[in-house]
């Protein structure tokens, strides 16, 4: 079966099952792409919280997912025992600090907890409904600005980790701008960075552009500055993890670097984020918690040892990329220039 990850498969949802298998988490398998594409039930919370740990589901939105239906998760096994749903909520929303869509996702379920576990369930699953309208609400958002910036014309976009619709319920963030680019005829060729250490890049948003039929190619993350010093790049896209509120912007590791290069060759840079990436309780980045992880996803690629075992490693999952360095962040309802977010009228 070809599968069509970003329109008719989702990432990640919601299975009710039946009286034998009890509901469970649906996900696709993200460590096992791109060699094998498979879904995971993940049945029990202790499941799920190893799952966001270790990264089998990942990226913002759709950990945001992945809060809201543990606790749909939680509250379906122990509907007589809200302290320890709410135990169990805060082990989900707990697992990784910085994308701020999982603790958010965890909040809007468990508000429901005096509702009944149906009510939580639905909640849950109205999170899942929302993300695909939104995720082309922001593209399209941001291809509109896009055009604006660079031309109306086939463009040179250069992406970094996995915003596509891996990293969401479905069609994605920052690809899924592109893909929403490319469907107008506007992509000459996206290239994508591998992404160390865990190559979401060369796994995951290479698979995804195939599957899109998006020309693209794929390069080491060492390589992007100096294909912006050739003339490779004529906009840089990426998604995010956590958003301050004057824009500064946390994303996966290497971003800032790319915001440093793009800036000396005046190539702009987009952050494309749902309003549930936005947080305004931060003022700036320097308040952001950047996620450090285990010493070894450096000191080995795919299991194998490439450093001596005892290498010390300095590993942070995310860096923060100051406002002043981007374009624009946009959302699906705002878009933050130049200091200020213009909230934008929704169409009806
Ligand atoms: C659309 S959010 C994608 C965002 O999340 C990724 O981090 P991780 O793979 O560790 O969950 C990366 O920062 C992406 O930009």
């Amino acid at each position: 079966m070809a599968v069509v990850v970003g329109t008719t498969v989702r990432t990640i949802d919601w299975d009710e099952g039946d009286a034998a298998t009890g509901p469970a988490v649906a996900v696709i398998d993200q460590r096992a792409l791109p060699g094998t594409f498979r879904v995971r039930r993940l049945a029990t919370v202790d499941a799920l919280v190893d799952a966001v740990a270790d990264l089998t589901v990942r990226g913002a939105p759709a950990l945001g997912a992945a809060g809201a239906l543990g606790v749909a998760l939680a509250v379906r096994r122990h509907p007589d025992d809200a302290d320890r749903v709410r135990a169990e909520a805060e082990r989900v929303a707990a697992v990784r600090p910085t994308a701020v869509n999982l603790r958010r996702g965890v909040e809007r379920a468990l508000a429901r907890l005096d509702d009944g576990p149906g009510a939580v369930v639905a909640e849950a699953c109205a999170l899942l409904d929302e993300d695909e309208a939104t995720n082309r609400r922001l593209g399209h958002r941001t291809a509109d600005l896009v055009t604006q910036l660079c031309g109306d014309r086939p463009l040179r976009l250069l992406t970094h980790c996995n915003s596509g619709a891996l990293a969401a319920v479905t069609w994605g963030t920052g690809l899924g701008a592109i893909r929403e680019l490319a469907a107008r005829g506007q992509v000459a060729e996206v290239l994508a960075c591998e992404t160390r250490p865990l190559l979401q890049g060369a796994r995951l948003t290479v698979w995804e552009l195939a599957q899109m039929g998006v020309a693209h190619r794929l390069l080491v993350d060492a390589a992007a500055a100096s294909a912006m010093a050739r003339g490779l790049v004529d906009a840089v896209v990426v998604g995010a993890d956590r958003i301050a509120a004057n824009g500064d912007t946390a994303n996966k590791i290497g971003t800032y670097a790319l915001a440093c290069a793009a800036a000396h060759h005046g190539i702009p840079v987009l952050v494309v984020a749902p309003e549930s990436t936005v947080d305004h309780t931060t003022a700036s980045g320097a308040g952001i918690v950047v996620e450090e992880r285990a010493p070894d996803e450096v000191r080995a690629v795919a299991g194998v040892p490439v450093a001596p075992p005892d290498t010390p490693v300095y590993n942070p999952a995310f860096d923060v990329t100051p406002a002043a360095l981007l374009a624009a962040v946009v959302t699906e309802s705002a878009t933050f220039r130049h200091g200020a977010w213009a909230r934008a009228a929704l169409p009806a």
